[in-house]
């Protein structure tokens, strides 16, 4: 019996969404569903309490980065991730490959594992699937991920091929190296990049090995959106329908529309916080940088359709004030009102499922964000 268990409770349709909830070992949340990224174990500038709050039901944390610092054994010996940062949610981390690929250099890929550089420290460090698998068994997460290759875009045919098969067996290891799937949910990373075959391939081997739930990575890589749109088309239909479907890096509004739409259910993205702390907001009339000369007398909130704590309390002019002078309240306003937009969006996706017309939805969501400008 899997930790995780996903509940389908309708389809959109319009549209060919799902509305669904995912049962974990520390809640269940409904999706679709954005979770915010809490890289070194805290989702940054925000308390847990004001994540609640804003109706987050899971967040993101990086294997890799918690390896590295504080090491995965502090946080094992403190009783879990769950424990070390006060947050009684679910938990997911990713497999660690991800930031391997992207922050590291001279890495070298063997079939055992990949051989890197810390980079922080430049020390010469070697991750195995199962080295992945331990690092996350420490963590305590709810959804762990299968150790993968996120190869880089565009990549030729004939090394995504290779890679796909790497990752499949990786993904075989993982599942042997698996301590504790009745408490920790392992989902397999589909790749294949912008390779209909290759996706296929990719998702039959992951199927077959009946993981709990399925991602599909090596997308928001660089890649025109919609060549990920065209991914998940014919990538989708390859995975069980009573598995959850998540999405790797994405957060964008209009991306969190158009892969619900295609059948995903998850999604996470540095996106919100990130831009949050160089002063850029997401509202429902597109974003605002606030740090523009224009807002230094603009007592509006930041968004007037808006509300989150801060724009009930702060206008754009005081919030200008502070991003300007690098006041820490400043970049937990912005971020507070970024991951509340993104929470508040999917509730409204998961209500436009409920009503049979995502499509609709995402018509006036883009009008009035300014998506179909030209
Ligand atoms: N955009 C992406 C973000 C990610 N965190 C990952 C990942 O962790 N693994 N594999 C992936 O392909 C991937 C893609
Ligand atoms: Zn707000």
């Amino acid at each position: 019996m899997s930790a995780v268990r996903y509940e389908h409770i309708k389809t959109c349709k319009q549209s060919g969404a799902r509305l669904g909830k995912v049962h974990t070992p520390h809640g269940t949340f409904e999706t679709p569903v954005f979770m915010p990224v809490g890289t070194l174990a805290t989702v940054k500038t925000m308390s847990p309490e004001e994540l609640v709050e804003m109706g987050a039901g899971i967040i993101l944390s990086n294997t890799y980065h918690l390896w590295l610092r504080p090491g995965h054994e502090i946080v094992r010996e403190a009783g879990g991730l769950h424990k070390f940062m006060n947050w009684n949610g679910s938990i997911l981390t990713d497999s660690g490959g991800f930031q391997v690929f992207s922050l590291s250099d001279l890495r070298k890929i063997t079939e055992e594992g990949v051989h890197f550089r810390n980079h922080l420290s430049g020390e010469k460090l070697f991750l195995t699937p199962e080295g992945a698998m331990d690092i996350q068994n420490a963590l305590g997460s709810d959804i762990m991920m299968a150790f993968d290759e996120c190869p880089p875009y565009p990549a030729e045919y004939s090394y995504m091929r290779q890679s796909v098969e790497r990752t499949s067996r990786w993904a075989e290891r993982c599942l042997e190296a698996h301590k504790r799937p009745e408490d920790q949910g392992l989902f397999g990373i589909v790749q294949g990049g912008e390779f209909e075959e290759l996706r296929k391939q990719s998702a039959k081997d992951l199927v077959s090995l009946d993981f709990p739930g399925y991602a599909i990575g090596g997308l928001s890589v660089g890649e025109p959106k919609d060549v990920m749109n065209r991914v998940l088309e014919f990538t989708t239909p390859w995975l069980p329908e009573d598995k959850p479907r998540y999405l790797m890096g994405v957060g964008s509004p209009d991306s969190l529309i158009d892969g619900a739409i295609r059948g995903i259910d998850m999604f996470d993205c540095v996106l919100p916080t990130r831009i949050a702390r160089n002063g850029t907001c997401m509202t429902s009339e597109g974003r605002l940088v606030v740090r523009n000369a224009k807002f230094s007398n603009d007592f509006r909130p930041l968004d007037e359709n808006c509300d989150c704590y801060t724009c009930r309390n702060y206008s754009r002019a005081y919030i200008r004030h502070l991003v300007k002078t690098s006041e820490t309240f400043g970049f937990r306003l912005t971020t507070y009102h970024n991951l509340y937009f993104l929470l508040k969006l999917m509730e409204r996706v998961r209500q436009a499922i409920r009503e049979d017309r995502l499509l609709d939805f995402r018509e006036e969501f883009f009008e009035q964000y300014g998506f179909n400008k030209p």
